[in-house]
Formats: structure tokens, sequence, C-alpha cells
């Protein structure tokens, strides 16, 4: 088996291959549909090949930048179009696939890689753990009508604030590059949010609303005429679908929900990618307006480097942590003290005893904030070494706002 990277002059037989491992016959660049392989930067992409030179797998990745706790942006390789031939599964291509790419990532200096798994069970095995969670929330319209926040008007609830704001409507094609300048000011202050890359935009890669798919944006200004959010949507069927919600803070969110919510001639509104324990939950007047759905896993976390990853979040608690990790993939094991002081990590490897033994791949799920070490010491995962260990981890990886990822790679 040989892996190797794709050139300019083999792109083509990658995306021919990857589409052969999912059974689905490549796109043509049709008006409305986006091509999701435009984006991939072909110096990142890995062919696997048979001894006699047929490609059976494939694996590649983005370069992102992806929002740690505490606003510290770091890069992240994003894995991508990963697939085997359905003739060659379950021979160890994969396997041989994510050792020869995690190498590499390493040799390049990147300490952190993040995927969006087809199956749940495929990558905690190769290091990786969920660590962000998303939603979707559907809101019959009879029901959608918003309480007035309670705290509105108090000095310490800016976020609950009112909106002095406006909403205009307009077409995809019309947004030009206001929808990428409010995405980016978006991620840039949203834990577990990645950077779309201009390439994205420019060339409509991925889903709506970079893709030229059809599409009604709602944008959202400031009082000033400054976009500060965006709600893609669609109808049909009397259901208005809101692709994505885009908002620099929660007042916008809110307005851009209520304007989604008061059409005309719909029976319910669906909201995707909102977390359920997301604020809006919160703002009906009746608790069960929005019914949540499909709850899962989005943004899986791989470290590749402890110290670095740990040391490059910002946190909100100070402490000190020993903790014991496993990394059976790449066949390393390491201990390593945690000492956080003033919102900044060091970590250092150390002797003494561990408050917590775990798998990297649980330290990737626990390291953006959005699963508590705890839940993964209930679960049978996490080794907690004495009674108050666990409480002690949750205390520490807390963050200050959940992390959300609602990017599709
Ligand atoms: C980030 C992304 O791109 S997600 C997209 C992933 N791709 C797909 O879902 C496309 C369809 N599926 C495939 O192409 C293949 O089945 C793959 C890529 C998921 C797996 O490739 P394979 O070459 O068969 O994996 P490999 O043989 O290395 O398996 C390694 C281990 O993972 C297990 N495994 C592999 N796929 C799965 C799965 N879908 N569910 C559960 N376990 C799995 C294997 O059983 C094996 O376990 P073992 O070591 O205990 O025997």
């Amino acid at each position: 088996m040989e892996i190797r990277s794709t050139t300019d002059k083999d792109l083509d037989v990658f995306v021919d291959t990857v589409h052969a491992a999912f059974g689905h016959v490549p796109e043509t660049p049709v008006e409305g549909g986006g091509l999701w392989w435009s984006a991939l930067e072909t110096d990142r992409c890995l062919l696997a090949l048979t001894a006699d030179g047929r490609p059976v797998g494939t694996a590649a990745t983005h370069s992102f930048e992806l929002t740690l706790p505490g606003e510290a942006l770091v890069p992240a390789a994003g894995v991508t179009a990963v697939g085997v031939l359905p003739s060659h599964r379950r021979q160890g291509v994969l396997s041989a696939m994510m050792r020869h790419q995690l190498t590499e990532l390493r040799a390049g200096g990147e300490f952190l890689s993040v995927l969006l798994a087809s199956e749940a069970p495929i990558y905690g095995r190769f290091g990786y753990g969920p660590a962000t969670y998303t939603a979707q929330l559907t809101v019959p319209r009879h029901k959608a009508a918003l309480a007035a926040p309670r705290a509105r008007g108090t000095v310490d609830a800016p976020a609950a604030g009112s909106d002095d704001g406006s909403v205009e409507v307009l077409r995809r094609a019309e947004c030009g590059e206001i929808l990428e300048e409010v995405y980016d000011r978006y991620r840039r202050a949203q834990p577990g949010a990645l950077s779309r890359p201009h390439r994205w935009w420019a060339l409509r890669a991925g889903q709506p609303p970079i893709s030229p798919a059809p599409r009604y944006i709602a944008v959202h200004r400031d009082p000033d005429g400054v976009p500060d959010g965006y709600a893609s949507y669609s109808i049909e069927s009397g259901t208005l679908t809101v692709d994505e919600t885009i908002a620099t803070d929660d007042a916008v969110f809110t307005a851009l929900a209520r304007f989604a919510l008061g059409h005309d001639l719909v029976s319910q509104v669906v909201f995707k990618h909102v977390p359920s324990d997301h604020p809006l939950r919160w703002r009906f007047a009746d608790f069960r307006a929005g019914e949540v759905s499909g709850d899962m896993d989005w943004l899986y976390v791989r470290l590749l480097d402890v110290p670095r990853a740990l040391t490059a979040r910002g946190w909100f608690m100070d402490g000190e942590l020993v903790l014991d990790v496993d990394d059976p993939f790449l066949g390393e094991h390491g201990r390593y003290l945690l000492t956080v002081r003033d919102g900044k990590a060091d970590c250092v490897p150390t002797d003494r005893k561990p408050d917590l033994s775990l798998d990297i791949s649980d330290l990737g799920s626990v390291y953006l904030g959005g699963t508590a070490p705890s839940t993964l010491v209930r679960a049978g995962h996490i080794r907690a070494h004495h009674p108050g260990a666990a409480t002690l981890a949750d205390t520490l990886f807390r963050t200050d706002r959940p992390p959300h990822c609602l990017h599709w790679f």
C-alpha cells in the first residue's frame, strides 16, 4: 500500500475515488449545487494506492483557524473526504491513512486536528473525541410568542438589551461580501467555530449560504447600518427553514429569530444548528415552543501536542491538575501538570500522582469546554484518582460560553 499526496494532475482521481467510496456519482457544477471539493487543497489530499497503483482510499485536510475558549485563534487541520472503496474495507486502509496523516500534520507543526464524523464509532480509535454538539429547533408558529426579558434595562444584562437595528431581505446573489465579513466577526468570538477561508466563499464551496443555492438572506444591521448578523433561509410547504443564524451578539440573534418567526403563510420555523441549551429556548413565552431534535455530536477534536494545545486556550479559574494521558493509536503516554494562573496555563511533564487518567480522545472531548470531565468519569471513560478530582477538572475546564460549530466540511 502506498499513501501519497495528490498533485494538480491527479486531483480528479482523488475526487472520483471519494465519490465511489460514498457511492455517489460526481455532480456537474450546476447552479445551486455548490461543489464541496473545489475547496480542497491539492497538497493536503492523500491517495491510498494498491501495490499495482489502483486508488482505493482518500483523506484530506483543510487549513482552518479554530477559535478556542478565551477567543484564542489557532490553526487546526480539518480532516475531510475520508473514504475507502467498498471492495477494500476492513483491511486497514483507513488506519494506514490516519497514521500517515497524523504523522504528517505533526511534522508540519500542527497541534490540533478536527473533523465531522459520518458515523460516530469511526474516529475514537484514532484519538478524536466529540467536542461540540448541535441540534435543530422546530417552533410551531402559533407558539412563537417571545417573552420580554426580565433583566432588560439592568446594567449587567447587555446581551438581553434592546435591538435598535434593522433587517433587510436580500437574495443570496445580492449579498456581496456581507456574509463573509459577518461570519468572520462571529467566528472570532465563538469558541469551537472554524474560519471559512476566503476561497470557500469565492469558489462557492460547501453548503448554503456559501454555495449559490437559492436562499433568502435576512441581513441584520446595527443602528449605524453596519451588518452584524444574518439568517439564511428558504420556505417550502409552509415550513421556513433557517440554514444558519449568524449573530455577533444575543440581541441580534433574537432579532433574526423574531424576523423568521413573524412570517405569514408559514406553519412552523426550523432553526438548524441551534444547540439544545441555546438562550433562544428561554425567550419563548412557552418554554415548550422550541422542540429540540437531531441532537448530535458535531466537531471532533484530536490533540497532537498536549502541552501546546492546553497552553493555547484561555482558562477561567486558577488551579492545578495532573493528567495522565494515553494515546494508544500513536503508542504514546504522558503525564502532565497543568497549572492555571490569571487565565493562562502552563503544562509540563511531571512525576506527580495523577488526578485523572484519560485517553487522548477524552481530552479532545473536554478541551473546548463542551463536555464536562465529570460526565466522562460517570460514563466510565475517565478515571478519577480521588473523590474531588472530577469537580476540580470540571471547574478548571469550564468556559465562559459553550463551544459551537456550524461549519460543514
Ligand atoms: C471526516 C470524514 O470524512 S467522515 C467520512 C468517512 N467515510 C465514510 O463514511 C465513507 C464510507 N465508509 C468508508 O469509506 C470506510 O468504511 C471507512 C473509511 C469509514 C473505514 O475504512 P476502512 O479501511 O474499512 O477502515 P479500517 O479497515 O482501517 O478499520 C479500522 C477499524 O475501524 C473499524 N471501523 C471502520 N469503519 C467503521 C465504521 N463505519 N463503524 C465502526 N467501526 C468501523 C474497523 O472495524 C476497524 O476496527 P478493528 O481495528 O477493531 O478491526
